[in-house]
């Protein structure tokens, strides 16, 4: 059997090697001619799968390590018979935890407490729920705008997307749906940007394109009176720099680069991949067990000096956001690839359950928070 896959996929001959030959290709470049022989094709987010690719190949089982499935063309796989699997859920913790240190990030610098913001979640899926729960952790009330759940649920509590725009924190999990009832292409646009108030934070670690990211653009350049955070941009890698320059944290797309969330998505795709063959799993990723893991927080009353402490120890957001911005130094011609190597290079970020956290300098709510936040409390 030949298995083409991303050479950013974890482990992927460890995990597929059983099943025959696995060849690595950059995501980017994987052509027609490169799966014209393969039985199983295995991608990022980076390759565009459609007709065009694999038609009159001898592909029969297609996997994305990834959550978002915008670049498969799944309706072509199905008429053709081609079996599609994803991984749902691989990264979500690693999102909703880079959530909560670009808000920790921002409130640290703007002198802001959590207790008593309220944060709109637009999209309240797999990562969207895990951000819920982090929020209120934190004491951030909780705005949900999720329309295909609230015709599903019929449940009140989902609110319209202007409220969830209206509130201090704004945060994008959609997928990206072009077109239709759903659609979430430009969900933030020229005309609802305005809804976002004075001093409010945005943060989308979506895809792009759910952001209008020329409507931002002139948006923060007329007058910067919102933050932005972002992780993922229209056009990745060739972004605009100008909005590069001007967006608070800018990131480049690792908002899902935790350790685990990497590991998770080899697994998720190993795993159902053995599923439609039939086979037993025989293979689990050496998750690694962290040491020097213990954190010794300084004794504050304040939780948003108490998270930037902990958090400086584990995830410090700057660091991605201070080396994306060094790419602003190379030429246009220079800067995709500059973007595609931060991304292929990432360092290794583990998730907050790594860590044990002393508590004795903790008042019994802190302990509380940081519990729900899945740190281990000694
Ligand atoms: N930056 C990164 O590294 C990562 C980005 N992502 C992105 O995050 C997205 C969300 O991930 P999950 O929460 O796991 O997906 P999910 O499928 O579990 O949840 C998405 C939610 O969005 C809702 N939704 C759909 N259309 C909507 C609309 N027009 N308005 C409001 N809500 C709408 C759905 O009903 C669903 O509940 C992925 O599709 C992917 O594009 C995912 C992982 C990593
Ligand atoms: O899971 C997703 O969806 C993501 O956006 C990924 O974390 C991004 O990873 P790549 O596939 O672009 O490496």
């Amino acid at each position: 059997m030949l298995i083409i896959a991303d050479e950013n996929i974890p482990q992927v001959k460890k995990a597929f090697g059983e099943f025959g030959e696995v060849k690595l290709f950059h995501g980017r470049s994987i052509t027609q001619k490169d799966v014209i022989d393969a039985d199983v094709l295995l991608v990022r987010s980076i390759t565009r799968v459609d007709k065009d690719l694999l038609e009159g190949t001898n592909v029969k089982f297609v996997a994305t390590a990834t959550i978002g499935t915008d670049h498969i063309d799944k309706d072509y796989l199905n008429k053709a018979g081609i079996r599609f699997a994803d991984a749902a859920g691989c990264n979500a913790y690693s999102v909703a935890e880079y959530v909560v240190s670009a808000i920790t990030e921002i409130f640290f610098r703007t002198g802001r407490p959590f207790q008593g913001s309220a944060l709109g979640i637009v999209g309240y899926g797999n990562i969207g729920t895990k951000v819920d729960a982090f929020a209120k952790a934190l004491g951030v009330d909780t705005i949900l705008n999720d329309p295909p759940l609230k015709r599903k649920t019929g449940d009140s509590k989902f609110k319209s997307l202007e409220e969830a725009l209206n509130c201090d924190i704004i945060t994008f999990h959609v997928p990206l749906n072009k077109g239709g009832m759903d659609n979430t292409v430009h969900l933030l646009n020229e005309e609802n940007i305005n809804i976002i108030n004075d001093g409010s934070l945005l943060i989308n670690s979506s895809r792009g394109a759910v952001v209008d990211n020329h409507a931002l653009k002139k948006a923060l350049i007329k007058n910067k009176r919102f933050n932005a955070v972002l992780d993922v941009w229209e056009n990745e890698p060739a972004i605009d720099r100008e909005l590069l320059d001007i967006t608070d944290i800018a990131t480049p797309h690792i908002a899902g680069y935790s350790y685990e969330g990497k590991l998770n998505s080899t697994l998720f795709i190993y795993n159902k991949f053995c599923e439609y063959a039939g086979v037993e799993k025989k293979w689990k990723p050496d998750y690694m067990q962290l040491e020097d893991n213990i954190i010794m927080p300084r004794k504050t009353e304040n939780n948003v000096e108490l998270m930037k402490n902990i958090l400086n120890n584990i995830y410090d957001i700057n660091d991605d956001s201070l080396k994306l911005k060094e790419g602003l130094k190379l030429s246009d011609e220079q800067f995709p690839r500059y973007f595609d190597e931060l991304r292929k290079n990432y360092r290794i970020r583990r998730e907050f359950f790594n860590y044990k956290i002393d508590g004795s300098s903790l008042t019994g709510e802190q302990i509380e928070m940081l519990k729900s936040l899945r740190f281990e409390i000694i």
